[in-house]
């Protein structure tokens, strides 16, 4: 299996080397050449999770991991996950169904790709004795994932970039109180759209990516999509797949995960449509219904980890759409530093074959939590919430409608107090969570700072 990058200027890699060099060295994002076809899905039925990702991961790594290998990566991982189904599905209403994304071990759907990623960069690791520096930038999940996954791991180093009090509480607290001398959380001045700027210019300085070992674990990394496909499988088997058709409803930032759907559908999987779910931060609900991808201020909400307005992860979506034209991606790339681009009638119209979309505005996002506290007894956090209420709007009679929960409720304690009026207990693992001390460093939204401080803090 071959990836090649988005901007078709890169080198040509395979798994291994793709996951541990995140962003290609063009600038764009690795793809693989060609998608593999899962021929017998309906086999999947009952099987565990485990089992599921082996047979979709498998056809993507190559020969980069024996089978046996990947089944430890894969073992590890998903044991760390606290539910047996590991992505469990609840019927919200008929038709409608959560894909529950939260029981792992910072209460996000993140610890899917994460925890599997980590396993894998460690044997990689381990083989050829490289050490490398592990950047992030998050809104909040991402961060925090990675440094869970990635602690104490030898041989990398990890700085994660969050925007200074634009995250959650208990967010913030996940990557300030791990005590773990590879792992570096810093509060950036600014919002996310700069700590992923900044990221990206630290990838695009060759001397420094090369002198640090620079590795990404944002989902510009294929790694990250690869491990987000699985669920879509596990959760359309469980409703009919491949004998019925189904959408599904994802609560999208930086479009990995939505996008995980899309490579899903490649594959074979009956997906009709799948539906961009956005927060007041609507540059994909925009982007999709008048094909006009202008950026906009990135205003904070109480689903911050969906405050974005630069989404990383539609440069792919747009490669596919125009016909796998790297020429052109790069042309829509340059006009994006200059505020944004049209999207040309015909790519426009692949996009809306396969993806719909919503926005929600603050005041629907509580009222949808309240909504179905009342009918249903469960809690949404706030970026489920905004799937669930854009679901609505898209449900059709006959197709289930998945919305996959990307949180749990008590990572976003004040939302959902302010819709329900109590604040959600966080599971026991968390329990000492607020009595830790935090360790943080203030940056400034600075590629040139950024790089010092790696330089002076790492030890690898
Ligand atoms: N919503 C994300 C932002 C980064 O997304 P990623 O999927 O590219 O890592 C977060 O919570 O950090």
């Amino acid at each position: 299996m071959r990836y090649v990058s988005t901007r078709g200027q890169a080198p040509v890699l395979d798994f291994e080397q793709a996951m541990l060099s995140g962003l290609a060295r063009d600038g764009g994002l690795y793809l693989p050449e060609s998608v593999p076809e899962l021929t017998d899905i309906a086999a999947l039925e009952g099987l565990p999770y485990e089992e599921v990702a082996f047979r979709v991961i498998r056809p993507f790594t190559g020969e980069c991991f024996t089978d046996d290998e990947l089944r430890g990566a894969i073992s590890r991982a998903y044991g760390r996950i606290n539910h047996a189904a590991r992505a469990p599905l609840k019927q919200l209403a008929p038709g409608h169904h959560l894909l529950e994304l939260f029981h792992g071990p910072t209460l996000a759907f993140k610890d899917f790709a994460m925890q599997l990623i980590a396993q894998l960069f460690e044997i990689a690791l381990k083989r050829s004795g490289q050490r490398i520096t592990i950047v992030g930038a998050t809104s909040g999940d991402t961060g925090s994932a990675a440094i869970e996954a990635f602690k104490g791991i030898d041989n990398v180093e990890v700085f994660i970039m969050f925007p200074h009090g634009r995250v959650s509480e208990v967010q913030r607290r996940q990557m300030t109180t791990p005590d773990a001398a590879n792992i570096h959380a810093l509060a950036v001045t600014g919002h996310f759209d700069d700590c992923q700027a900044r990221l990206k210019d630290l990838f695009n300085d060759h001397d420094f990516r090369d002198t640090v070992g620079l590795a990404g674990v944002n989902s510009i990394n294929w790694a990250r999509v690869v491990a987000q496909i699985v669920y879509y499988f596990t959760a359309a088997v469980s409703l009919g797949a491949p004998g019925r058709l189904l959408d599904f409803t994802v609560p999208t930032g930086n479009f990995g995960d939505i996008l995980a759907g899309s490579f899903a559908r490649e594959m074979g999987l009956p997906i009709r449509r799948l539906i961009v779910a956005t927060n007041q931060n609507d540059i994909l609900h925009r982007a999709l219904t008048s094909g006009e991808y202008r950026v906009g201020t990135v205003e904070p909400s109480i689903s911050p980890s969906m405050d974005i307005q630069i989404s990383s992860n539609f440069e792919r979506a747009l490669y596919l759409a125009y016909g796998k034209d790297s020429g052109a991606i790069r042309q829509l790339m340059d006009e994006l530093k200059s505020g944004g681009f049209t999207i040309s009638q015909g790519a426009l119209q692949a996009l809306r074959e396969l993806y719909a979309s919503g926005r929600v505005s603050e005041d629907e996002t509580l009222a949808m939590i309240r909504t179905i506290r009342e009918e249903t007894g469960e809690v949404l956090c706030p970026h489920s919430a905004v799937g669930v209420a854009v679901a609505r709007q898209h449900m059709e009679q006959g197709v289930p409608m998945v919305t996959l929960a990307t949180a749990h409720p008590a990572k976003f304690p004040d939302a959902v107090e302010k819709a329900v009026g109590f604040r959600p207990a966080l599971p026991p693992h968390m329990a000492g969570l607020f009595d830790l001390p935090e360790h943080v460093t203030r940056v400034e939204n600075d590629t040139e700072a950024l790089k010092s401080l790696i330089l002076e803090r790492r030890t690898n």
